[in-house]
């Protein structure tokens, strides 16, 4: 049976997925602390919804729906997808997550009615601080993720693809990093994580050209992990992707995921004490005792 979250319950709390494993992400999220000014003044743009479906197989979807604007976050739905990564880092059962948009396109970034009335350097820093610890803590869940990238992933749509482990995409469909057009550059973190999927030299040449990015292309430079074709319904078929990394046991596949995590985020002595800390959590714990007594052969 699947679970479905819905709507705006709200929590001004930031939760730190790691635990104890993570100082830095602790430093990186704590500012979302005084951060209830400008979560009022979002709640004064509504639309659309995020909404978040939990699976009994481990597998979440997460689906940005604001059709009637291409997906474009307004400011509830801003504050929509935190409430859901809040419930996301609670769901000890949870291996895997889809992050799609609805109605057939993915999102074009900032609603931008609400990016016209707050277009103050003061609230327009508060609302990027706002998004980035959000999608830090995305990037951050325990949880393999993939972007399924259908018809257009645009501005702050294109930095939520960044912020999930993988990226599929259809036929057709395409990133763009649309801010040099705006007068703007990425500020919900967009930058940062691009230039460590595809390196500087990409990452440079998509910014600075505001580079449309279709398939194939994203495939040649590691932008996107592959191309899903529309028959056979693209979700089924990201989420049988998915599970062939996000299938097995939940603890042995958050464990993978937080151990590449500290590795990629972490000076390395730090992300060796990590790795051992998250080693101790699974060695000698039931799969790894079930593996033993079968005598597996990995031919
Ligand atoms: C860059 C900074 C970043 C941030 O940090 O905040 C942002 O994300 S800013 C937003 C960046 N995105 C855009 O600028 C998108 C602008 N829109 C488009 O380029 C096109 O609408 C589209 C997304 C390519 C779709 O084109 P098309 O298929 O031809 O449909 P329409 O243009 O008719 O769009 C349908 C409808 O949707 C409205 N729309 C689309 N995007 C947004 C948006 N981001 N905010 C608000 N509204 C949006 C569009 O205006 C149409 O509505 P109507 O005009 O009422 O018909």
């Amino acid at each position: 049976m699947a679970l479905r979250c819905v709507g705006p319950r709200r929590s001004l709390l930031s939760h730190n997925a790691l635990g104890g494993l993570w100082p830095r992400a602790k430093a990186v999220c704590s500012g979302a602390a005084g951060s209830e000014e400008i979560e009022k003044k979002l709640l004064a743009f509504p639309g659309g919804s995020v909404d978040l479906v939990k699976k009994e197989c481990g597998i979440a979807v997460l689906t940005i729906s604001n059709p009637e604007r291409m997906n474009a976050f307004s400011g509830t739905m801003m504050l929509q997808l935190q409430e859901q990564v809040t419930q996301l880092e609670g769901w000890r059962e949870g291996k895997g997550l889809v992050v799609r948009g609805a109605a057939g396109t993915f999102c074009s970034g900032s609603d931008l009615n609400a990016v016209r009335a707050i277009s103050n350097p003061e609230d327009g820093v508060k609302m990027c601080k706002f998004m980035q610890d959000t999608l830090t803590r995305l990037l951050r869940l325990p949880l393999i993720s993939v972007a399924l990238v259908e018809g257009r992933a645009l501005g702050g749509g294109a930095e939520l693809t960044t912020a999930c482990d993988f990226r599929l995409m259809t036929p057709g469909s395409e990133i763009q990093f649309v801010h040099k057009h705006m007068g703007l550059v990425p500020g919900w973190g967009g930058a940062a994580r691009l230039v460590r999927i595809v390196g500087s030299q990409n990452a440079l040449k998509l910014l600075s050209a505001a580079q449309k990015v279709n398939s194939s292309y994203a495939e040649q430079i590691g932008l996107s992990d592959g191309v899903v074709s529309p028959e056979g319904g693209t979700l089924v078929q990201t989420e049988r992707w998915l599970s062939s990394f996000a299938g097995g046991p939940a603890p042995v596949v958050r464990a993978v995921k937080k151990v590449v995590l500290s590795g990629r985020e972490l000076p390395l002595s730090d992300a060796l004490v990590a790795e051992r800390d998250i080693f101790g959590t699974v060695w000698g714990a039931p799969t790894n005792l079930e593996a033993l007594a079968r005598k597996s052969k990995h031919k």
